[in-house]
């Protein structure tokens, strides 16, 4: 599958109102984040693009921020998202696609999508990219409700009416993506009832194949300043030595005899 922003520009483009354009062709790396509400996706994602280059995108946080900017489609937003309702796909892609061009990276998590069918197959459709693995954060649903009773972030969505509905929508419509995922050998599933650090060391080992080139960048990352040292200090001995040469061409007398206070002085 030809997995560029271009090639996904051009499906997207012919819709009438597709904004903006894509700059490269260069291959674009997609992971899906999910898991229950509360399992933990958006606090392992900063880690995740801590260490290793992602950009993160939460459709929710996308979904949030469009409902609170006045668009056309912002009090729908707000209502689906009060009732722990999936967005349609048209709206969230478009969202997404906004901001995958926006960040300039080639390398995206993708959290919190896709939470059903309809989305996986537009994401597929429109934006022709298939995800190089869906990390998946596994937690007992009594944790879950328990940390989500707890986040305090001030979201209109952790109350116990709508998480209760959040988890039906997590239950009915997400599972059966895992399920799809899992059958194509791309699910990679996380133990999320741990501690945070705890669960970022299965993280990391998920995504070690990313690591190697943040290793080798910074390999030789190091080696290029150290080549840009020896180089300086190779062209200091050089001016020294030319400028003894000269003193010593035009002042040889001088030049022997600061050789000789300076053999005396050591
Ligand atoms: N491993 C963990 N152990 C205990 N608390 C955690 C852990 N991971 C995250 N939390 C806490 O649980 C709450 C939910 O975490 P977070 O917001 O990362 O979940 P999420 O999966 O992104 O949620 P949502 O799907 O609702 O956006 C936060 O208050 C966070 O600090
Ligand atoms: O792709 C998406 C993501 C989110 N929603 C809606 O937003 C809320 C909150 O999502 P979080 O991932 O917990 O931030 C969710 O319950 C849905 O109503 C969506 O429709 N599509």
């Amino acid at each position: 599958m030809d997995t560029t922003l271009e090639s996904s520009a051009a499906v997207l483009d012919t819709q009438k109102d597709a904004d903006g354009s894509f700059p490269t062709d260069k291959k674009i790396t997609v992971v899906f984040v999910l898991g229950g509400p509360g399992s933990g996706k958006g606090t392992q994602c900063a880690n995740i693009v801590e260490h290793f280059g992602f950009t993160h995108l939460s459709t929710g946080d996308l979904l949030r921020a469009e409902s609170k900017s006045g668009s056309p489609n912002g009090i729908m937003i707000r209502d689906m998202m009060n009732e722990g309702k999936i967005v349609p796909s048209e709206v969230t892609i478009k969202l997404l696609r906004k901001a995958m061009l926006e960040s300039g990276n080639d390398k995206f998590l993708i959290d919190g999508f896709p939470r059903n069918e309809e989305n996986r197959a537009a994401f597929e459709n429109i934006m022709k990219i298939e995800p190089e693995f869906v990390l998946y954060f596994d937690c007992p649903v009594e944790e879950l409700e328990r940390r989500l009773l707890n986040r305090n972030q001030g979201r209109d969505d952790d109350n116990i009416g709508t998480i209760q509905k959040r988890f039906k929508v997590f239950i009915e419509s997400t599972l059966p993506i895992l399920e799809y995922y899992n059958s194509k050998g791309k699910l990679r599933k996380i133990d999320a009832g741990k501690p945070v650090d705890e669960v970022f060391e299965d993280v990391k080992a998920v995504l070690s194949p990313f690591a190697v080139e943040a290793n080798t960048c910074r390999k030789s990352n190091v080696s290029m300043v150290l080549g840009l040292e020896y180089l300086i200090y190779l062209v200091k001995r050089l001016f020294r030595a030319a400028r003894m040469l000269l003193t010593h061409l035009f002042h040889g007398t001088a030049l022997e005899e600061g050789w000789h206070a300076a053999s005396i002085q050591k």
